[in-house]
């Protein structure tokens, strides 16, 4: 037995917090145990679904079903829980239940560690199995030879406009948009010496750069900047030079053992990226979709501003509108253009068929569930 008569009050007190965090502790081991064993029983129903589903050759991601799970689970939530911290647990044990239906490999614009590969892994969770590619072409290549289930490319920035290439691609492609996911984009300064002090040289992407201006002027107004093919690739130049650092994800500072020096370094905080996630499933309707379309006019007055009046006329909102050249002829051009609303409704169906009659080529490039833009 301790001897408690010279104990100052101190230590008595430390004895009660000490006795009140185990109690506490044997709470939460309980419910612990009790979560274990109702995921593993959520585990063996979701092996049954997949079983029927393989009878009948149905595809495993049902986004319809886990929008339908999201939504009801945020309804039902009282907190401390945040919306954020459920929708990424609950990301992570569907991804997990789908892994064990079928295992499931995601390709993406690599290297791993970018923003792609960030944003495919939260949306996918950490139990499938990610493929980097080197081109966004590849990853269009990928899903469709069917060596992988999905792909995830970049679509528009926030601040840089539209990733032509990938909008390009879709013309030649029958894939489809299954998803997609808004991601935010925030820089971090790494060095392996982890100081501001001995570095002379600094690793990027040009975009990264253009993003980190103001701070690099005021921190770092000597340093060399160095152009690499993306953030990640500079994480790894920064990893092996001495007295050098990069710009890139603090993902990257994992992956590649440097320290971060200065975090949330970008000039302007909003910045997000658009995140397709492309693959051969046809989504259904979920209540809060969204439809993609790409279509060609013909070359006369007023063509483009006819094609669109369908959309006005049924009183469907037009969220985002962009142009490309055809590339076959000067000056034509290819329409993208995104709405609210589902394939399956009728009122977007017919509408479709309105606007298909009055241009050259239409397209439906899908319809998916609308994603939430948050802030990191
Ligand atoms: C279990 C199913 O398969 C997948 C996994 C889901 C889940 O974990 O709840 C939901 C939909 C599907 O993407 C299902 O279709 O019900």
């Amino acid at each position: 037995m301790e001897n408690t008569e010279n104990m100052t009050p101190d230590t008595d007190q430390n004895c009660d917090t000490d006795a009140r965090i185990a109690e506490l502790r044997n709470g939460i081991d309980e419910i612990d145990n009790n979560l274990l064993e109702l995921i593993n029983k959520r585990l063996t129903l979701v092996k049954d679904v997949g079983k029927l589903k393989a009878r009948e050759g149905r595809q495993v991601l049902d986004s319809t079903r886990e929008s339908q799970i999201f939504e009801r689970l945020l309804g039902l939530n009282e907190g401390p829980l945040n919306e954020k911290v459920l929708r990424h647990l609950f990301t992570q044990i569907m991804a997990a239940s789908r892994q064990l239906q079928t295992p499931h490999r995601v390709t993406f614009l690599g290297p791993e560690a970018t923003f792609t590969h960030i944003a495919a892994m939260s949306h996918f969770g950490h139990s499938v199995e990610y493929i980097p590619q080197h081109s966004i072409r590849d990853v269009f290549n990928e899903v469709e030879k069917g060596t992988c289930h999905y792909g995830v490319v970049p679509v528009e920035n926030s601040i840089e406009g539209a990733i032509n290439h990938t909008l390009d691609l879709f013309f030649e492609s029958e894939l489809k948009i299954c998803a997609e996911k808004y991601q935010h984009i925030s820089h971090d300064l790494l060095a392996a010496s982890g100081t501001l002090q001995d570095i002379r040289k600094v690793y990027s992407h040009p975009q990264a750069f253009a993003q980190c201006r103001r701070w690099l002027q005021k921190y770092l107004p000597d340093a060399t900047l160095r152009e690499c093919r993306s953030t990640a690739h500079a994480a790894r130049k920064a990893a092996k030079k001495q007295g050098s650092a990069a710009i890139a994800s603090s993902e990257a500072a994992h992956m590649y053992q440097l320290n971060v020096v200065a975090s949330r370094i970008e000039d302007v905080a909003r910045n997000t990226t658009r995140f397709l996630i492309i693959g051969k499933d046809e989504i259904h309707r979920t209540g809060q979709d969204k439809t993609s379309l790409m279509f060609v006019t013909s070359h006369i007055p007023g063509a483009l501003y006819k094609t669109l009046k369908p959309l006005s006329e049924s009183d469907i909102n037009m969220v985002k509108l962009e142009s490309r050249p055809t590339k076959h002829q000067n000056w034509s051009y290819f329409f993208f253009v995104d709405i609210e609303g589902h394939i399956e409704d009728e009122k977007i169906r017919e509408t479709l068929s309105r606007m298909e009659s009055l241009c050259l080529y239409l397209k439906c490039l899908g319809s998916y569930p609308r994603a939430t833009e948050y802030r990191q």
